[in-house]
């Protein structure tokens, strides 16, 4: 597997949680730490994050959504691969994200989730951003139907999306289960 940068996209409003998603508690650390440990064992070289704060990647194109997110780390990415995760998916494993990372397709996703992605960071794929956030576009899912993406196919169950507070202690739950069957 080539290196890769990773990605992680914790820019957005997080208006249906409550409260910023990045800042949530599991176990000793907070689920933007817990991301960047998966993005790291699941073997990417560089971790770059998205966040609207000093000391991050800011968004240029303000309240764009995701797209924008991921244009503002472009020329900070060191690898052409480039592994773009939402903060709100803590139930996905090193195992698929490898499998990701393991295409040879130039874009992939997961089943019909257009986040988590795998891009080709290069020159087209900027225009391309750039263009749809002109034209007030700023769906991914449109990003990857012009780029060919390949769909790769994961169990459903890792891609819950954690936005709300229910979602959260649907995620708590299952992390609780899954460390009682551990011990
Ligand atoms: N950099 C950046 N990331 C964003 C932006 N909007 C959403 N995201 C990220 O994109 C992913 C999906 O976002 P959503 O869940 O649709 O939106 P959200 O703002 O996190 O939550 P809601 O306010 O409840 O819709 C998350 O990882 C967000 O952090 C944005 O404007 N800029």
């Amino acid at each position: 597997m080539a290196d890769f940068s990773a990605l992680i996209l914790a820019g957005g409003k997080s208006s249906r949680m409550g409260q910023d998603k990045a800042n949530l508690l599991l176990h000793n650390s907070n689920l933007l730490q817990h991301m960047q440990q998966l993005a790291t064992r699941a073997g990417a070289s560089q971790v770059l994050i998205s966040r609207n704060q000093t000391g991050y990647i800011q968004d240029v194109h303000s309240e764009q959504g995701p797209l924008a997110g991921i244009l503002a780390a472009l020329p900070h990415c060191e690898h052409k691969r480039l592994l773009v995760l939402p903060i709100d998916m803590p139930l996905l494993s090193v195992f698929s994200l490898q499998l990701l990372m393991q295409q040879s397709a130039a874009t992939a996703y997961f089943n019909h989730c257009p986040l988590p992605c795998v891009l080709t960071n290069n020159s087209q794929l900027q225009a391309l951003i750039e263009q749809q956030l002109l034209n007030q576009k700023r769906s991914i899912k449109q990003l990857l139907s012009t780029l060919n993406a390949v769909a790769v196919s994961i169990d459903d169950k890792e891609l819950l999306n954690t936005n709300t507070p229910a979602d959260w202690q649907v995620f708590l739950q299952q992390l609780t289960s899954a460390t009682e069957y551990d011990n």
